[in-house]
C-alpha cells in the first residue's frame, strides 16, 4: 500500500512567532482529528529544530526545503544530509522548481541529493515538472521522463522505493492555474510507468507520488482521487490551518 500523503511547503514564508503559532495549531488539528494520509511540512531551516520540539512524538514529518550535494565543508549557507539526520528531520525537498530556477539546479545536482539524503535515513521529496513553454510544444512527457532517469535511475530497488516523488508542473505553481485531474493523471501514470520498465511494477507500485501546484481545498478531493496521485505538496494553501486542514480531509 503506498504511502498518501499531504505535505506543505511553506517557502520563504513566516515569523518565528507566526511559525510556531502555526506549528502548535497543526499539532493541536492531528491530535483531535483522525487522518487518512501522513501530514509533513518543510518550513523554513532556521525553524526545522522547533518544529522537532513541538512535533516530539513525531505527529507531523519534519522536511528541509533544501540540502546541500555535499556531504560537508566550505559551502556557506547549504544545509547537510548529516545537519539534517543530527536533528532527526525526517527528509528534504529535492529540485524544487524554484530552486533550478533562481539556483541553477539540475537534475544531476538532484541524484547526489537524493542519494545523500537516502545514505543518511531521509526521506527524499524529489520534485520535477515541465515548463509551460515545455508543455506548449508538447515535451511535458519527454521533459518529466528525463528529468525523472537521470535523478533517480542510478538507485537501487530498495532505495527507490524509498523516494516521494513530487510532480509539480511549473505553470501551475502559484499562478492559481492548477492542472486539471487528467493531466496531473496523466503525468503521474506516465512516471510510474518508466520507473516500472526499469524495476518492474512491484516496485513502480510502492513510490508514493504527489501533485503540486495549486492545489487547494475546493480542488484536493478531485485530484487526489485519481489512482496515481498519492497526495498533494501545498505551497500557498499550507500557510494557513484552515485551507491545509481541508486539503488533509480529502483523504477522508
Ligand atoms: O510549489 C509548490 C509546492 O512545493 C506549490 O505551490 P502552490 O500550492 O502555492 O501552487
Amino acid at each position: 500500500m503506498r504511502r498518501k500523503i499531504v505535505a506543505g511547503n511553506w517557502k520563504m514564508n513566516k515569523n518565528v512567532i507566526d511559525a510556531q503559532q502555526l506549528m502548535i495549531q497543526l499539532l493541536s488539528y492531528k491530535n483531535n482529528h483522525a487522518t487518512n494520509c501522513e501530514v509533513w511540512i518543510a518550513p523554513p531551516s532556521l525553524y526545522l529544530m522547533m518544529a522537532k520540539d513541538i512535533f516530539e512524538k513525531d505527529e507531523i514529518g519534519v522536511f528541509s526545503q533544501d540540502m546541500s550535494e555535499h556531504e560537508s565543508g566550505a559551502y556557506t549557507g547549504e544545509i547537510s544530509a548529516d545537519m539534517l539526520e543530527s536533528i532527526d528531520a525526517t527528509g528534504s525537498l529535492i529540485g524544487h522548481s524554484e530552486r533550478r530556477q533562481y539556483h541553477g539546479e539540475t537534475d544531476s545536482h538532484c541524484n547526489r541529493k537524493v542519494k545523500l539524503a537516502l545514505d543518511k535515513g531521509l526521506i527524499p521529496i524529489y520534485c520535477n515538472g515541465e515548463t509551460l513553454e515545455q508543455r506548449k510544444a508538447g515535451q511535458h512527457l519527454e521533459v518529466v521522463k528525463n528529468q525523472t532517469e537521470v535523478a533517480l535511475f542510478t538507485l537501487s530497488a530498495e532505495e527507490i522505493k524509498k523516494v516521494v516523488i513530487a510532480y509539480e508542473p511549473v505553470w501551475a505553481i502559484g499562478t492559481g492555474e492548477t492542472a486539471t485531474p487528467e493531466q496531473a493523471q496523466e503525468i503521474h501514470a506516465h512516471i510510474r510507468s518508466i520507473i516500472a520498465a526499469k524495476y518492474g511494477q512491484e516496485v513502480a507500485d510502492e513510490v508514493s507520488i504527489l501533485y503540486g501546484g495549486s492545489v487547494k481545498p475546493d480542488n484536493a478531493k478531485e485530484i487526489f482521487s485519481q489512482p496515481d496521485i498519492d497526495g498533494g505538496l501545498i505551497g500557498g494553501a499550507a500557510l494557513k490551518l484552515e485551507d491545509f486542514s481541508k486539503i488533509i480531509e480529502a483523504f477522508n
